[in-house]
């Protein structure tokens, strides 16, 4: 499966994973080796242009969230991107829907690997459930009805056919009418690939697509035109209502980049891959399951997982903050975080009100120190102390500095900014400013 854009890409990954610094060198030198992998795998240059001026833009100016280092966040960023290159979010196969039988209608030129897929579909639709059935509408290839007639046996599914019959507008309705008379629920007909010349070709996929009325027109293309895929897309979407694609022959191509990239060109999303000529080689199409084995990183999914915990993370506290119901830890954990983005006078300044608030500057260099104090002390309190800080009296007081290796006053003056942080957070939300607690120190 792509293996060279797997190894281009590992190998950006790797070197920049391997620097002691994530610099302006080390920056230029990712995007430029993510830019050539994606171009070997003949992804559109348009494409690989704007992710690398995305990826660069987030390397150069944003910061990584607490927690994430710096090659951690690159390697995020480059996975997100690359998960919207191949398509975004997954979508999901069609299925049959208020009891009405599921019409699937396959086009794409001949040699696609069309006939095969619609067994491969049609073994896909059985394994969960369905009753498929998949209907011969190829006059032109001779040997296309055999073949499926064979396929559709092998797999044991519900055939209609007739080698005899000229008109594969009548043979894709009747046989479509037949099959859902017996019973069938997905009905997949397949379509020929090649005419007298792509008109004559056209008109017909018009035809039976009036005759069907498709809830699903796959166009199923070939990963090795890499690409080209985009042409095709465009000209079978010009004539039929394409509603997504099959992408075959994974195996076979170092241009698969390019067949499946063609998604985010013309807006008709992969459902599907195959990459073999065995009817299980086929499988559902997810860009971020994609994404994560073409990075090959088996901690990549961790990673994606830690950055979304943190978005949690931040959204509970960010609530409990607007509501002024923030806990002791809340309070440190939040200082902690707006430690890593940068030093605190700066950061003062960009919050709402911040310019205003006229700290004095000894509370404000010291605030750093003051943070690592007080994770010390929270780390000494008991569950309950953390929960509950009134009940910290003065024995309590000196049992957590103790602990802590601090001052009784350091836990005291924790507790005295904690409750002061609470109160302007209460007076903020009832101004209905939303914003951080003025830290008062
Ligand atoms: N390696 C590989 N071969 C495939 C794959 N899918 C199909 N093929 C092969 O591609 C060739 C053409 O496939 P067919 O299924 O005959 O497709 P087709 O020529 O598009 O069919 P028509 O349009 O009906 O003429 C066959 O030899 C298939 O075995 C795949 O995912 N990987």
């Amino acid at each position: 499966m792509l293996e060279s854009l797997r190894e281009g890409l590992r190998g950006a990954v790797d070197k920049l994973l391997g620097r002691s610094l994530v610099d302006e060198k080390a920056i230029r030198d990712f995007v430029r080796d993510v830019q050539r992998a994606l171009l070997q795998a003949d992804v559109n240059v348009k494409l690989v242009l704007e992710l690398s001026k995305r990826l660069e833009d987030a390397l150069r100016n944003e910061r990584p969230p607490p927690g994430i280092s710096m090659k951690e966040h690159a390697i995020y960023v480059l996975y997100n991107e690359i998960v919207k290159i191949l398509g975004g979010e997954d979508v999901k196969p069609p299925t049959p829907q208020g009891g009405r039988p599921l019409r699937i209608m396959l086009v794409g030129l001949q040699g696609s690997g069309k006939t095969t897929t619609a067994a491969k579909l049609a073994l896909y639709y059985r394994d969960r459930k369905f009753r498929p059935g998949l209907v011969a509408a190829d006059t032109y290839r001779p040997g296309a009805y055999d073949q499926l007639r064979q396929l559709a046996e092998r797999i044991g599914v519900p055939f209609y056919g007739d080698p005899r019959e000229r008109d594969a507008i009548k043979l894709a309705r009747d046989g479509s009418e037949r099959l859902v008379a017996e019973g069938a629920d997905v009905i997949i007909v397949d379509t020929a690939g090649r005419h007298k010349n792509e008109a004559e070709l056209m008109e017909e996929m018009r035809e039976i697509e009036r005759v069907v009325s498709p809830d699903m027109t796959f166009l199923v293309v070939d990963a090795t035109i890499g690409q080209q895929a985009e042409r095709q897309a465009r000209a079978f979407a010009e004539t039929t209502k394409v509603g997504g694609l099959i992408v075959t022959k994974l195996d076979s191509s170092a241009k698969g980049g390019g067949a499946l990239t063609t998604a985010a060109v013309t807006g008709a999303k992969v459902y599907f891959t195959a990459s073999g000529e065995a009817l299980e080689d086929f499988e559902e199409y997810s860009p971020k399951r994609f994404a994560e084995r073409l990075l090959g990183m088996g901690d990549l999914e961790t990673l994606v997982e830690k950055f979304r915990r943190l978005g949690e993370e931040d959204e509970e506290r960010a609530e409990r903050l607007s509501r002024g119901k923030f806990t002791l830890v809340d309070f440190v954990e939040q200082l902690e975080s707006l430690g890593k983005m940068g030093p605190f006078s700066k950061l003062l300044e960009m919050l709402p009100g911040g310019s205003q608030m006229k700290l004095p500057k000894d509370a404000v260099d010291g605030m750093e120190d003051k943070v690592i104090k007080w994770r010390a002390a929270i780390n000494s309190m008991t569950p309950r102390e953390r929960e509950n800080p009134e009940i910290i009296n003065g024995q309590r007081m000196r049992r957590i500095a103790r602990g802590a290796g601090l001052e009784e006053r350091d836990v005291r003056e924790l507790l005295k900014s904690y409750e002061q942080a609470k109160k302007l957070a209460k007076a903020f939300r009832k101004s209905r400013l939303r914003g951080l607690p003025k830290l008062d120190a």
